[in-house]
């Protein structure tokens, strides 16, 4: 078997005495695209400063490409393209001299693909950093870090801030990119629909902690919707549904997401509603969102609650 690209084993940050991440065991496969999804504050731009040795962890161990993060040899740097936060490259610089600072830091550069992505955002070499739109801006940050045509790729948040257009550029580049299936990378994002597009895998870090970490299909496979019809509901009847994600009021019943469903599962939900439940179509962002709302206890299980009540 192939080593994982980046490992980490009981990996722990703290920030004074808040607890940030926390005991992360993760591995990211090679030459796949995963995914990682978290609620604002959830640890996922606090992980990758630590894989990127931009953060020491408190406790536990964090490898990436087979070396120590926080002790990576230059030439293990320079197979890594990461792509930080907010897009920060300097104003007064043209597009061109950016490149040229980039590429003094690489053993390689490919002109063609660099000038390939600066064509697909409509970005001029000769363009001043402070005159190009926060779209193109991320433009020429993702052209900065294919270029040298990285074995790993990290995007914290790539998308942040840009419109529908430069998004799909973004996401076209990233699928380019990873299509011959030597290439990882590891995306941080809030974009579910991005991430349907264009990842392999699904890692979802919720209070510091890895809660979901598994192929796309067997998310999709493991999360199953039902439309259920009833003027009342008991919560009792609820709370027994095996694998309940959220249930989310509708106007004439709810709608319930469940993990794992099983016989026993369409049973508890067939009793809760006398019969009258029909399985719906979920869509990846759905089964995320659904999950997220229940981790962050904004999941209509209190709205539930109070259907109950006031029966
Ligand atoms: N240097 C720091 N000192 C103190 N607290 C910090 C520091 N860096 C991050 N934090 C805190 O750690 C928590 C997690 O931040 P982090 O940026 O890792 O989250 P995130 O999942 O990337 O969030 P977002 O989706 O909003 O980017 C936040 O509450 C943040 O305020």
């Amino acid at each position: 078997m192939i080593d994982p690209v980046i490992q980490t084993s009981r990996l722990c940050r703290y920030f004074g005495n808040r607890p940030i991440v926390r005991d992360l065991d993760m591995q990211i496969p090679a030459g796949q695209v995963t995914a990682m999804l978290g609620l604002n504050g959830a640890g996922k731009t606090t992980t990758i400063r630590i894989l990127m040795g931009l953060l020491r962890p408190t406790r536990g161990t964090a490898t990436v490409l087979g070396e120590d993060a926080s002790q990576m040899s230059p030439a293990t740097r320079g197979r890594i393209g990461y792509m930080v936060e907010g897009h920060f490259l300097f104003p007064s610089l043209t597009v061109d001299q950016c490149a040229s600072l980039q590429r003094a830091g690489y053993a390689s550069w490919d002109d063609s693909l660099f000038r390939q992505i600066l064509y697909h955002f409509g970005i001029h070499l000769g363009s001043r950093v402070s005159e190009l739109s926060r779209g193109q801006r991320a433009g020429v940050s993702l052209a900065l870090v294919l270029a040298p045509d990285p074995e790993l790729l990290v995007l914290d948040d790539p998308a942040l801030g840009l419109d529908p257009v430069s998004r799909r550029s973004l996401n076209e580049t990233l699928v380019e990119f990873a299509s011959n299936g030597q290439r990882t990378v590891l995306l941080s994002t809030h974009l579910l629909d991005d991430v349907e597009r264009v990842a392999d895998r699904v890692m979802v870090l919720v209070g510091g902690r890895l809660k979901v970490d598994t192929s796309m299909e067997d998310f999709a496979a493991g999360v199953s919707g039902f439309a259920v019809k009833a003027s009342s509901i008991d919560p009792n009847k609820l709370a027994a549904i095996p694998g309940l994600i959220e249930a989310r009021p509708i106007s004439d019943g709810l709608h319930l997401s469940v993990a794992n469903c099983t016989d026993e599962t369409r049973a508890a939900i067939d009793r809760l509603a006398g019969g009258t439940s029909e399985p719906i179509e979920l869509t990846f962002g759905d089964g995320v969102l659904a999950y997220l709302a229940r981790e962050r206890g904004e999941s209509s299980f209190l709205n539930l609650d109070r259907t109950g009540a006031e029966r």
